[in-house]
C-alpha cells in the first residue's frame, strides 16, 4: 500500500517544500485538508491542534509540521478498532450498502484475501432480483476459489439463501459465509425489513460475526449520506472503503470513521482481485502524508 499514490500527499508537496511556516501555510493546509475530504468539522480541530504545536514547539521547520500532522492523523485513525472478528466457525459475514459502490467486487477480493489466509469460504448471492448481479459475484467467487450458494429461482427469498449458505458452511465446515444483500429496492424502509429478515433467518443458525458497510470513496461525504440508513437499521460492524485508488479523497476515510464511529476494516484499492487490504492506520497516515 505505500508505494500507492495519493494526490493528497501531491496537493501537500508544495506546502511542505516552503523554507519556513509563516500565515499561508495555514491557508495552504486548509485548504489541502478540505479538497481531500477531510471535511469542514475535522479540517478545523487538525489546523488548531497544528497552529497550538507549532507555537508550544516554537517549529518553523514545515518537515516537522508535516511530521507532526503525520501522527496527528495516525492518532486519530487509531482510534477504533479495525480488526476483523472471524473466529466463529462459521464466521458469518453480511455485506451491505447501495448499489454500485464495489458490494460485489469486495466480496471478491474479501473471498481471495482470506483464502490466503487458508481459510475456507462461501459466498450467498442473498441480491435475487438481479440475475446479472448473481453471474457477477459467481464469476468473482470461482476466481477466488470460493464455493457460492445461488438463488433456485429469480427473486427468491433474500433471506432463505442467506440461510441455505449459513447451513451449508455449517454442514461442510466451511470457515467462512460471506453474504451479499440488494443494495437498493423500491423503498428504504423495505429494504430495511429485507435485511432484518436477512439478520434474523440467519441468527436461528449461526451468530453475524460482522455486518460490513461498503462505501465508494470517491462520493465522500454524499454517499455517506446515501447509506445512512444502513448505519441506522443494519447493526454495522465495520465499514470497508472502496475506490481510494489513486483518490484525491483519502481525507474522508477519517472523517467516515469520525462520523460514524464505526471503525474502518478494510480499504479497497483497485480492480483486481488482490487489491483489498486490512486497515493499518500507521500505513495509511504514511500514505496521505507521505
Ligand atoms: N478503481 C476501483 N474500482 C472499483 C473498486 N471496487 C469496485 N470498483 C469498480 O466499481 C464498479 C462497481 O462495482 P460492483 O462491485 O459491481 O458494485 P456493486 O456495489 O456490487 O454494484 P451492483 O453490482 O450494481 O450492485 C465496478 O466497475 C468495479 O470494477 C476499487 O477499489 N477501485
Amino acid at each position: 500500500m505505500a508505494e500507492r499514490s495519493w494526490t493528497f500527499g501531491g496537493a501537500l508537496k508544495g506546502l511542505f517544500t516552503k523554507p519556513t511556516i509563516d500565515e499561508t501555510t495555514w491557508d495552504d493546509l486548509e485548504v489541502a485538508l478540505i479538497g481531500a475530504d477531510f471535511g469542514p468539522d475535522l479540517a478545523e480541530p487538525i489546523l488548531e491542534e497544528m497552529r497550538a504545536g507549532v507555537e508550544r514547539f516554537q517549529i518553523t521547520d514545515p518537515k516537522d509540521l508535516k511530521r507532526m500532522l503525520r501522527e496527528s492523523i495516525e492518532e486519530r485513525l487509531a482510534k477504533y478498532n479495525p480488526t476483523l472478528t472471524l473466529s466463529e466457525r462459521p464466521a458469518v459475514v453480511l455485506v451491505v450498502g447501495v448499489n454500485g459502490v464495489g458490494k460485489t467486487t469486495t466480496i471478491g477480493k474479501f473471498a481471495k484475501f482470506l483464502r490466503g489466509y487458508d481459510r475456507s469460504v462461501v459466498v450467498g448471492a442473498a441480491d435475487t432480483f438481479r440475475a446479472a448481479a448473481v453471474e457477477q459475484l459467481a464469476t468473482w467467487a470461482d476466481r477466488a476459489g470460493a464455493s457460492i450458494i445461488r438463488p433456485q429461482a429469480p427473486g427468491q427469498d433474500p433471506a432463505s439463501v442467506a440461510y441455505q449458505t449459513v447451513d451449508h458452511a455449517m454442514r461442510e465446515g466451511i470457515d467462512i459465509a460471506i453474504i451479499d444483500t440488494a443494495g437498493r429496492l423500491q423503498t428504504k424502509s423495505g429494504l430495511m425489513d429485507e435485511l432484518g429478515k436477512v439478520r434474523r433467518v440467519v441468527e436461528k443458525l449461526s451468530p453475524i460475526a460482522e455486518v460490513l458497510l461498503v462505501l465508494d470513496g470517491t462520493t465522500g461525504q454524499n454517499g455517506l449520506a446515501q447509506a445512512e440508513a444502513f448505519i441506522e437499521h443494519a447493526g454495522v460492524t465495520g465499514l470497508v472503503i472502496t475506490k481510494l485508488d489513486g483518490s484525491a479523497k483519502g481525507g474522508f476515510v477519517l472523517a467516515v470513521q469520525e462520523r460514524t464511529g464505526i471503525p474502518i476494516k478494510l480499504i479497497g484499492q483497485g480492480e483486481g482481485i488482490g487489491d483489498l487490504t486490512g486497515f493499518t492506520p500507521h500505513v495509511f497516515a504514511a500514505s496521505l502524508v507521505p
